[in-house]
């Protein structure tokens, strides 16, 4: 089991395409699937201990991986049952289906476990789980003959037939009503009933409620791969195994609150993709002949609003900046910060390794023109905040035609002012908005995404909701603009900007201001 730091981050085409390479070089999906079976076995048993397990499974290869999963772990001793949304629908899963020798129970009867293991849907899911097509309601014996006789699958028409409301949140029944033979068990009453209103995502929430511990594989069923869009109302799971690669929703919220920890497996599929986990960056400490100015020169722009630019300051210098020069009229800031009324001269200084402009500056026509200042200078910049906002028009265009590295760190709304609103994933939005502005798109959130105008991009894994409290982005600024003030290139300085702002925010804990976390980026720096 991998964590997902530094690792490639592959689309539902991209880890196709994987195994379709795989394939080539002489394996086989059936070979795959066989080992992405072992895998997820020998990680279940390490996390299930000898509970009794529950595996759902779909019609297509997640669901094979199920029922691999489910042979392998009754041949251990484990007590396994499984229950099937539909006839399985690939060769492969009909092949890992054929080695089940155990009952398979219709979904909407499924009696709870101590482990729910979801292999319902994994980077196959193409729409919301209640849409299950009607081919799926014809549950003759004759049309599904590795059924039990009276076994039906859920659907929203089949379950309609049972219908009772009352379905609680933990699977109990709780009214009376028609209820249909159940075909498990040996044939037994079925003791639960489902609402024709609440069909596979209520049932799975309920399986899950009533689990101690719920495992995804692959993904939780419900989520796309791509984008992280959550397509119907699912269960959060404990841990997610992430079969050959991560894929973005494992990363992208909604998508990844699903997911609980992640954990990917090797099944023997190489990946590799410009789209990466964030990773912890390596920075060396300085060496015998730094000083000041080697280490990096920041200088922030201040403006209406002096304590965001104070915060970006104190930041740099903590991140480990050699020198930070505050231009403005405020004197406040710790003794290190050195102060310089804002000129155009003053913002020309030639040892200015990185130019921030935009945490407190304002919108109005001093800001307007402290912004046109900085952009006339070659300096590597860092665009945040209001700057963002003023940059909207002739500026962005103009931008272009500068050499020196940009860096832009919206949030969601400074991103919509900038680049226009759309329902894309982030991904997708982070990479056009770098490709067509020339800057690295530092894209914040509880899923911060760099990209930068080649297409490369970062995805940092979920950070302290803590976060969300103000002058936290201006102390984001600070920390990347030291980073691209010591010299790393502008994905790798992001890259470091935003693992230090999280490492930092771990370290402060709880109910934290922007100050702590500006003074902890001290501890995450030391840490490396
Ligand atoms: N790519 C790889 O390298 C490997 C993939 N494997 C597994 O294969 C999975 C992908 O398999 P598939 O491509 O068969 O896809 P899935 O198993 O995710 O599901 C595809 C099937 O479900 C149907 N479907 C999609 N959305 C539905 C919905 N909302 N309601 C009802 N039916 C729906 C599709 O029409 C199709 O029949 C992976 O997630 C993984 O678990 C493993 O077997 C091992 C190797
Ligand atoms: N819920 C959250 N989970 C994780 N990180 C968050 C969350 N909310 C905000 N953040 C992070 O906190 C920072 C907030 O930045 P920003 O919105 O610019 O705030 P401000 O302008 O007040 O400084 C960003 O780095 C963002 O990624
Ligand atoms: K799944």
């Amino acid at each position: 089991m991998m964590p997902l730091a530094g690792q490639p981050l592959l689309t539902a085409a991209g880890i196709r395409a994987a195994e379709d390479a795989a394939i080539a070089a002489g394996a086989t999906v059936g070979s795959v699937m066989a080992r992405a079976g072992q895998e997820i076995a020998a990680a279940v048993r390490r996390l299930a201990g000898a509970n009794a397990i529950l595996i759902v499974c779909g019609p297509g290869n997640n669901g094979g991986d199920g029922y691999v999963v489910a042979r392998l772990l009754r041949e251990a001793g484990l007590d396994v049952r499984i229950a099937a949304l539909a006839e399985p629908k690939t060769d492969a899963a009909k092949a890992a289906r054929a080695g089940w020798a155990g009952p398979i129970e219709p979904f909407v009867d499924a009696k709870p476990a101590p482990i729910l293991i979801d292999a319902l849907f994994g980077t196959g899911l193409t729409r919301g789980l209640d849409a299950i097509p009607a081919e799926n309601g014809d549950t003759s014996p004759a049309r599904h003959p590795g059924l039990e006789p009276g076994s039906r699958f859920l659907t929203e028409e089949a379950a309609g037939h049972r219908v009772k409301p009352g379905v609680t949140n933990n699977g109990a029944e709780s009214s009376s009503g028609p209820v249909a033979p159940s075909p498990a068990k040996g044939g037994a009453q079925s003791d639960r009933t489902i609402d024709s209103a609440t069909p596979i995502a209520t049932k799975l929430r309920a399986l899950a409620d009533a689990a101690q511990l719920t495992i995804a594989i692959d993904l939780p069923s419900g989520v796309t791969t791509d984008d992280g869009r959550v397509l119907s109302a699912i269960p959060s799971y404990d841990v997610t195994l992430a079969l050959a690669a991560a894929k973005p929703s494992h990363l992208l919220q909604p998508a990844a609150r699903h997911c609980g920890a992640v954990r990917i497996l090797d099944i023997g599929v190489p990946a590799a993709s410009s789209v990466q986990v964030l990773a912890r960056p390596t920075l060396p400490p300085p060496g015998p002949d730094a000083h000041k100015y080697s280490r990096g020169m920041v200088a922030i722009v201040a403006g209406s609003m002096p304590g965001a630019a104070r915060l970006a300051s104190s930041a740099a210098m903590r991140a480990g900046a050699g020198y930070v020069l505050l231009l403005g009229d405020d004197p406040a800031g710790p003794d290190a910060l050195v102060h310089k009324p804002f000129s155009t001269e003053a913002i020309a200084e030639t040892r200015i390794n990185t130019l921030l402009i935009g945490p407190g500056l304002g919108r109005d026509a001093a800001a307007e023109a402290r912004l046109d200042a900085a952009l006339a200078t070659a300096h590597p910049l860092v665009i945040d905040g209001d700057a963002l906002h003023l940059l909207r028009g002739a500026r962005l265009t103009q931008l272009a035609h500068r050499d020196a590295p940009i860096i832009f760190t919206p949030h969601g709304g400074e991103f919509d002012a900038l680049f226009g609103a759309s329902a894309a994933g982030k991904i997708e939005r982070a990479r056009a908005a770098a490709a067509q502005s020339g800057a690295t798109i530092v894209f914040k959130g509880a899923d911060t995404v760099i990209a930068e105008p080649d297409g490369a991009v970062r995805v940092a894994p979920a950070a302290s909701p803590w976060l969300s409290t103000a002058g936290t982005g201006d102390v984001l600024a600070g920390a990347i603009a030291a980073m691209l003030a010591a010299g790393l290139a502008p994905l790798e300085a992001a890259a470091a900007g935003v693992w230090l702002h999280g490492e930092a925010a771990r370290r402060c804990g709880a109910a934290f201001i922007a100050d702590d976390l500006a003074q902890a980026l001290s501890a995450a720096r030391a840490a490396l």
